[in-house]
């Protein structure tokens, strides 16, 4: 780690605010993410998490504010091999896919290495490397389709792992995921942040689970409703949730 970027956090939003066509989406979202934290964004449906994600990665460009990745303006920032994403698509369909295990996770490295290059010894050690990091050495060859969702699973981690970056941002990563998969699947996140140093960001429907293992909540809709720990975030929860969801926070508590 640089001396000189310790301090400086990973993600910066100075009042974005974020509108498709006439429907503004985020208004005036003022968020913060330090280096070694792992923050889960909860919020309603439609309350603009995916949005906010889009906009830390660039797919996005707000109408209002300022967006910093490590540092530096959204518009100045290049060293997108610095952060990993593992989008929502996993367990629908994904594993129909024809491709080894091996070859999806290499498929993280085309922007290092280039669409159409070969691969050298290298790049086939990391990917071994990413494999057995999550926990699939036994798998490397195998094809996708042969895998359960929790597998599968990791084998897009690993994807997002292949180029070592810094940050790790997750849309939705355990829908129809089974819960014992779940657990194991938050256990990885934890030793990934525990012991490679990762930064991380989840966004999940799944509050109760996802409120135990991550160090802080933020809560979106429009605005950042509520940005804290975990532990404040969970002797809180109920005023929260109430103030974002109203009556659909009973709903809310049955939601898979
Ligand atoms: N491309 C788009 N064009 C117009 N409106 C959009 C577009 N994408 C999203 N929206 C709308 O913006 C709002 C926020 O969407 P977003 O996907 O950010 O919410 P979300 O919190 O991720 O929702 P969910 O929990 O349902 O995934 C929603 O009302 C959605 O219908």
């Amino acid at each position: 780690m640089e001396p000189m970027t310790q301090g400086v956090p990973v993600v910066k939003l100075t009042d974005v605010s974020f509108q498709y066509e006439d429907k503004l989406v985020l208004d005036g979202v003022e968020f913060s993410l330090e280096r070694g934290e792992f923050v889960g964004i909860v919020g309603p449906n439609g309350s603009g998490k995916s949005t906010l994600m889009k906009l830390i990665l660039g797919l996005l460009t707000p109408n209002k504010g300022k967006v910093e990745l490590f540092g530096q303006p959204l518009s100045k920032f290049r060293e997108w091999n610095r952060i990993g994403y593992v989008a929502q698509q996993v367990a629908h369909g994904a594993g129909g896919f024809p491709a080894t295990v091996q070859e999806v996770v290499a498929s993280g490295l085309v922007g290092k290495v280039g669409l159409f290059r070969r691969l050298n010894a290298q790049h086939h050690a990391s990917v071994r490397a990413a494999v057995e990091r999550v926990g699939l050495a036994e798998k490397l060859n195998q094809r996708i389709g042969s895998l359960s969702g929790g597998q599968l699973q990791r084998v897009f981690i690993a994807r997002a792992l292949v180029a070592e970056p810094e940050l790790l941002i997750l849309d939705e990563p355990t829908v129809g995921v089974d819960q014992e998969s779940i657990e194991q699947f938050y256990g990885l996140l934890r030793s990934l942040k525990e012991e490679n140093g990762l930064t991380m960001m989840i966004v999940s429907h799944d509050v109760g689970v996802m409120s135990q293992w991550v160090t802080k909540v933020a809560c979106v809709q429009k605005k950042i409703h509520f940005h804290g720990t975990a532990h404040e975030f969970e002797h809180n929860q109920e005023k929260i949730l109430q103030s974002m969801y109203g009556d659909s926070v009973r709903l809310l508590s049955h939601h898979h």
